[in-house]
């Protein structure tokens, strides 16, 4: 008779993270259809004092309830709350419910970025176990990426179809996109940047999700520096830019702050900013050490 074995750290990870992005596959047509008639500013702003719209509003909470309701889901914390929900005992859910929320005005890109980490919030990326995010574009598209392994499928009627299983990012890469206006980059970045120009070719569409997934699909860099006007970067530590983290390096590639690791940024507030350089591990390595 084979002896029942009790199941592992790394079983219990498998099937959260699983069931995590499940859910969202299983939300996504239904969240793309409520971006009809909530393009418009809802009263208020977020905790990183954005202008919400009526969708990033909408999106919150149908996420809180879906993901909040997961049995193994100990917390739910989101770009659009000042403190994470409990939801009971086990792992900490990140989320940033609708990426690229600017660019629903003029109907380009969207997308929904999910961290899954074994640690109260605020973490660093170094305690997640599972990342992923939805792109809603011409077809919904949903990163998945768990330890070493990423997978990319297309959700059709909430179902997760594989695109492709276990990819790495090209070694031949071909593109690149970076956020914020050119004149209030840091100068080492403006040099990076003119040098980029001479070997990749310029892909930028406004939202993270969308612009990385370039990045994942043909190899190149992405980046939003410092700015003179955000001496801290833009985007959100544990919300966006360790979820990315995760899955690159789950692609072989990198991810940085301009001078470690993203998955090393310390996490001293749940809504903190940080620059971001992600994309080939050898684009990553030749960022200056002056940014
Ligand atoms: O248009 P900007 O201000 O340069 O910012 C673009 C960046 O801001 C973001 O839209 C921030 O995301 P949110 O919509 O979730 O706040 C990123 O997706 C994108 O990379
Ligand atoms: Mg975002
Ligand atoms: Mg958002």
């Amino acid at each position: 008779m084979s002896e029942q074995l009790a199941p592992t750290d790394a079983d219990r990870y498998d099937r959260i993270v699983d069931e995590v992005f499940e859910t969202v596959a299983d939300a996504a047509p239904e969240l793309r259809d409520a971006i009809c008639g909530r393009r418009g500013e809802a009263d208020g702003e977020n905790p990183s004092g954005d202008q919400q719209l009526e969708a990033d509003r909408w999106f919150d909470r149908l996420l809180a309830d879906r993901l909040g309701g997961i049995d193994g889901v100990g917390a739910y914390a989101s770009e659009e709350r000042e403190d994470p929900i409990d939801c009971g005992s086990g792992v900490s859910l990140t989320v940033d419910p609708l990426d690229g929320s600017s660019n629903l005005v003029s109907n380009n890109l969207v997308g929904t970025i999910v961290g899954v980490y074994d640690a109260a919030l605020p973490a660093a990326g170094r305690e997640m176990i599972g990342a992923g995010y939805v792109v809603y574009g011409p077809t919904i598209t949903m990163i998945q990426a768990r330890g070493e392994t990423v997978a990319e499928y297309e959700i059709v009627d909430g179902e997760r179809r594989p695109l492709r299983e276990g990819f790495e990012l090209p070694d031949d890469p071909t593109v690149f996109g970076f956020g914020g206006g050119d004149d209030e980059w840091p100068p080492a970045f403006q040099r990076y940047a003119d040098d980029a120009r001479e070997e990749l070719k310029l892909r930028y569409g406004g939202a993270l999700v969308g612009d990385v997934n370039q990045v994942l699909r043909y190899g190149g860099v992405f980046a939003y520096p410092t700015l003179q006007s955000r001496e801290e970067g833009k985007l959100r530590l544990q919300f966006e830019a360790n979820p990315i983290a995760y899955i690159a390096r789950a692609a072989g590639g990198a991810a940085s702050d301009g001078d470690r690791s993203i998955l090393d940024v310390p996490a001293d507030r749940l809504h903190k900013r940080t620059p971001l350089y992600v994309g080939n591990e050898k684009l990553i390595r030749e960022l200056p050490d002056d940014l």
